[in-house]
């Protein structure tokens, strides 16, 4: 890891890549900003499956990769569309902390490192592809400096971009004394996504879930 995100490329099994493909086609996706991201849909932790492997492969290659006690509580799809959205150069929430994987499934874009919020601040740019893992650091409270690296996703130029992401969200159980430092405004919407289910096709007949805040910046 290097200023705060290390690149994965081809490592990740092209099976789990398959199997997280499937399971993500099971769920409703919600365009949650009609401005900003893609078309997100939460995955299930709680039952053996493609998300809960990810997500352990993930918390494996964080420790190899200088992430240490990274064990993901939160995992999501997001679905992406030529002339639709990207997301700016920006921070996860802190309410995220110690890592964030990033594996994008089916599709390519630009992803970009940034050195602020300035979107010709770039450090660092490549094309991320199907089986590519991201590593962010997270959050984590140190007065000093804030470890989060800002970075951007672009639109695919053409057809679609699926990833999955992996996240440790602070105000899951057990309670994390890093949850203190979050403003009331985050905590609140930390707890909205802990409470938040997963929504399968089947079961909603195709319309989304109710109308919530939005899960992101
Ligand atoms: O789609 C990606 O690779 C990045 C998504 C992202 O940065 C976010 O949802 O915060
Ligand atoms: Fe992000």
């Amino acid at each position: 890891m290097q200023n705060g995100y290390a690149v994965l490329r081809a490592e990740f099994p092209q099976t789990l890549t398959d199997a997280l493909v499937a399971d993500a086609q099971r769920h409703e996706f919600r365009l949650w900003s009609p401005g900003k991201g893609g078309a997100f849909a939460l995955a299930a932790l709680d039952e053996p499956g493609a998300p809960r492997e990810a997500a352990a492969w993930l918390s494996r290659a964080a420790a190899d990769h200088g992430f240490a006690g990274f064990t993901p509580n939160e995992v999501s799809y997001q679905r992406y569309t030529a002339g639709g959205n990207g997301i700016p150069p920006h921070r996860d929430q802190r309410y995220y902390a110690a890592c964030i994987g990033i594996i994008t499934l089916r599709g390519s874009a630009t992803f970009a490192v940034h050195g602020s919020r300035d979107r010709d601040d770039v450090v660092d740019e490549w094309t991320t592809g199907p089986g590519e893992v991201i590593l962010l650091r997270g959050w984590s409270p140190d007065p000093d400096s804030d470890p989060r690296p800002y970075h951007r996703i672009d639109p695919p130029t053409s057809g679609e971009r699926l990833m999955f992401q992996a996240r440790r969200n602070l105000a899951a159980p057990p309670p994390s004394p890093w949850a203190e430092h979050l403003t009331q405004e985050e905590a609140q919407q930390a707890s909205r996504l802990v409470g938040a289910t997963p929504v399968l096709r089947s079961a909603t007949g195709g319309s989304g879930p109710a109308a919530d805040d939005p899960p992101r910046r």
